[in-house]
């Protein structure tokens, strides 16, 4: 059986990058950046008070001062300081020439005749400087980077309101299964909620992907086949959940072989969801994961995810945060890469959350991530390093 690394290995082998688009800055977040984005102008663009105070000469400091302007900001000051002299200003205002310090107004009195003395015993220039953050034309992202609110802020500070990016995968998301009912629905005997379906919807929606949900299908073969061929129609990667073992009713492997794709794998040497089966054709991709509830999630999380950032040409690595173990554990099998739900103490320790295996999702609801432990380890002692990764 391949390993997951394998298993990426190969879904990356077969990924066609989607193609590039301008977009609007104010949606881009969660997008691959495909341009450079330049700084269009130095930042600060001017020298800038810090403060709202008085803009004087550093040698004049002792002096009782003259106020020959106030300045608000917006406001471009028609007068320069000489000998003796400020002008009153205000945060985020351009400092007048001839000014090399801004005192805060808290640091200030006025004497009988309207000067303004500074109070204080010594101060900060509270000036920053034209340039001092960015010079026109410095790099300020790079292309690859994936978009975050904080980039939001740096586009609209450069004015690149309509940046080049990887257009994103549109998702397709189906639940196979004759004991599924909707949520909505109390289940009869036999019978059981669809909670897949709804958690790969929010997985993808989480990560920004636009995704078509085609809510549950039974396991019938003409059914299924007719809502995977509406979803290869709609989506580029279309996730299945269900029917991918060896049971009577497990027709996906077989249907997408009919409707033309290739199957790369069906299994990859890890708990929970060993049974996932990855299959291309063209530039169209289906992603068949267990049905068990935990292994769904997992699957998507360490599968199904980087698959998508690779279409979308995302290079950076996954976040791991090491972390020391609160605990020992033990495992007497070791044949299987395992992931396990896990806390984080208030001593940054990382402990094991109770958890029975691949239907037990419940388990997660207190999760702040998981943790992987390699084929062949069987035990990690207290203290020892894990590497958990957020969810
Ligand atoms: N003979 C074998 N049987 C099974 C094996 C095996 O190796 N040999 N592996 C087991 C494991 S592990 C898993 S995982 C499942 C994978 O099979 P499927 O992907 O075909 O999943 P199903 O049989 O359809 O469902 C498994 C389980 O999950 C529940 N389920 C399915 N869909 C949903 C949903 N949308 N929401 C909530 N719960 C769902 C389903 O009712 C089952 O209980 O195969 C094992 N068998
Ligand atoms: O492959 Mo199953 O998903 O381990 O529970």
């Amino acid at each position: 059986m391949i390993t997951l690394e394998q298993a990426l290995e190969i879904a990356f082998s077969k990924a066609q990058l989607l193609g590039t688009e301008t977009i609007d800055f104010l949606q881009s977040s969660g997008c691959i950046l495909a341009q450079d984005v330049i700084a269009d102008a130095d930042m600060p663009p001017f020298h800038k008070s810090a403060m709202d105070g008085y803009a004087c000469r550093r040698a004049d400091l002792d002096m009782e001062l003259e106020v020959v302007e106030i300045i608000p900001a917006g406001y471009t000051p028609t007068k320069s300081i000489a000998l003796g002299q400020c002008s009153k200003i205000m945060t985020g205002a351009q400092v007048p020439e001839g000014a090399d310090t801004v005192f805060m107004v808290e640091y200030s009195s006025e004497t009988a005749t309207g000067k303004i003395k500074f109070t204080g015993e010594k101060t900060n220039s509270n000036i920053c400087l034209k340039g001092e953050d960015l010079k026109e034309g410095d790099l300020v992202i790079s292309s690859g980077t994936m978009v975050k609110p904080q980039h939001v802020a740096i586009l609209a500070s450069v004015g690149c309101i309509n940046p080049l990016v990887y257009q994103k995968p549109q998702v397709g998301i189906i639940s196979t299964g004759s004991e599924l009912v909707n949520p909505e629905v109390t289940p009869r005997s036999s019978q059981i909620r669809n909670s897949n379906g709804p958690q790969l919807f929010a997985q993808a929606t989480k990560q920004g992907f636009p995704v078509n949900y085609y809510g549950i299908v039974p396991d019938d073969e003409q059914l299924t086949t007719k809502i995977i061929e509406k979803s290869v129609a709609e989506s580029d990667v279309t996730i299945l959940s269900g029917g991918v073992s060896v049971g009577d009713f497990d027709f996906v492997p077989k249907i997408i072989q009919k409707l033309g794709f290739e199957i790369h794998f069906n299994k990859i040497n890890i708990k929970p969801g060993q049974h996932i089966t990855f299959a291309s054709k063209g530039n169209k991709y289906i992603i068949g994961l267990p049905g068990n509830p935990v292994s769904s999630f997992i699957q998507f999380e360490v599968f199904a995810l980087p698959f998508l950032r690779k279409l979308m040409n995302y290079q950076q690595p996954e976040i791991q945060l090491p972390m020391p173990m609160s605990h020992d554990y033990f495992r007497k099998k070791t044949d299987r890469e395992e992931c396990l739900p896990v806390q984080i103490t208030n001593q940054n320790e990382v402990t094991l959350v109770e958890y029975h295996g691949s239907a037990h999702i419940h388990a997660y609801h207190q999760a702040f991530g998981y943790i992987s432990v390699p084929a062949g380890t069987t035990e990690i002692l207290k203290g020892e390093l894990v590497h958990v990764r957020p969810l």
